[in-house]
């Protein structure tokens, strides 16, 4: 098939190809029904049931190829596009717009050092080797450290590697490193520890200023908002008495209220209401305490809600 001639009038969605953001993104496009089928070693898909072209890319390029308006729609890190946007800042019509925070991929671009070695602050580094994928963001950081103007030459040495930073420090050529730290455990497999955190980032829905389909866009944000808000939720429902209504509503206020129902029981009423999965536990043990009973919470699938 030729691919390329497929792709007019198809919007162009950027996605990474490999690395930590990849299985998470393909879930969400099948959470999302975007469907594709992706010939092995082909970096174009084409979605069945949306003109819409799949490119898998690495996730340091998309916010190239969006802010330039070449792709429409992208998924990379926030890391990656403030990166960018160092040496690419935004014009009038170039640039990425964030659509949504993905709520994945996080992680923190931290300053690391040997655990046991001479440097114990970031100051103690002004002047020596970095070694780091994020040339941009380190610079920029040194930059403020040192006191120097845009422009002026640093006196610390920042180096580029693609990966694998964390090997710098014990071969020699680093005497700290800029890397992404979720766990911890590449660096303290490493021997390193962190003094210092240069930004946080998520995984981000970004699009160009111009996308060639701007209503395919807003739909394709819906759905995955639906699948990310889905994911982030569960639906809480119990039975509480009346009287306790008040408390158990302050416990699970809902995205907009609880919905409430009465129950053939006098003075008892149902209730059910979203909660964020991650205060789920505590709003359990904090219903159970005023009285809630029959209390169950379910996984839901997906969502439409504002
Ligand atoms: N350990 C991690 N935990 C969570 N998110 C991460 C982690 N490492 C990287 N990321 C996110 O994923 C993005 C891509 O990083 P990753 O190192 O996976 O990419 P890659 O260099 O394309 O892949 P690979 O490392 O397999 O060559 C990062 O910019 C960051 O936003
Ligand atoms: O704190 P942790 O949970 O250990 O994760 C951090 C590691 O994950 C990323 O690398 P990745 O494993 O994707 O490979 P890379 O070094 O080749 O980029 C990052 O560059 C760190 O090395």
């Amino acid at each position: 098939m030729d691919l390329v001639n497929h792709l007019t009038d198809r919007l162009l969605f950027a996605v990474p190809k490999k690395g930590r953001l990849h299985q998470a993104c393909i879930e969400l496009l099948h959470g999302s029904d975007i469907q594709f089928h992706r010939h092995s070693r082909l970096d174009i898909a084409l979605v069945k049931n949306f003109p819409i072209a799949l490119v898998f890319l690495p996730a340091a390029d998309i916010p190239t190829f969006v802010s330039e308006g070449r792709v429409d729609l992208g998924i990379t890190g926030r890391d990656q596009v403030a990166e960018y946007e160092v040496t690419e800042p935004p014009t009038e019509s170039t640039g990425v717009e964030e659509v949504l925070d993905l709520d994945f991929g996080r992680c923190k671009l931290q300053i690391q050092v040997p655990e046991k070695g001479d440097f114990q602050d970031p100051k103690s580094l002004v002047g020596k080797n970095i070694v780091t994928s994020f040339t941009n963001l380190a610079e920029v950081y040194f930059r403020e450290l040192e006191g120097k103007k845009a422009g002026e030459k640093l006196s610390t040495h920042i180096k580029y590697v693609g990966g694998s930073v964390e090997a710098a420090c014990a071969l020699g050529v680093a005497d700290g490193i800029v890397d992404l730290v979720e766990s911890g455990e590449t660096m303290r497999a490493a021997g390193l520890k962190a003094i210092s955190t240069v930004l946080e980032t998520t995984a981000i829905l970004i699009r160009s200023k111009k996308p060639s389909n701007p209503d395919l866009v807003n739909l394709i944000a819906t759905r995955i908002r639906g699948v990310i808000t889905a994911q982030k939720f569960v639906l809480c429902t119990y039975n509480v008495q009346r009287s306790n209504l008040d408390q158990a509503a302050k416990i699970t206020p809902g995205k907009r209220a609880p919905t409430v129902n009465s129950l053939e029981e006098d003075g008892w009423v149902a209730v059910s209401a979203m909660v964020e999965r991650k205060k789920i536990a505590n709003a359990m043990d904090e219903l159970t305490a005023i009285g809630a009973c029959d209390i169950l919470v379910t996984k839901i699938e997906n969502s439409r809600t504002i």
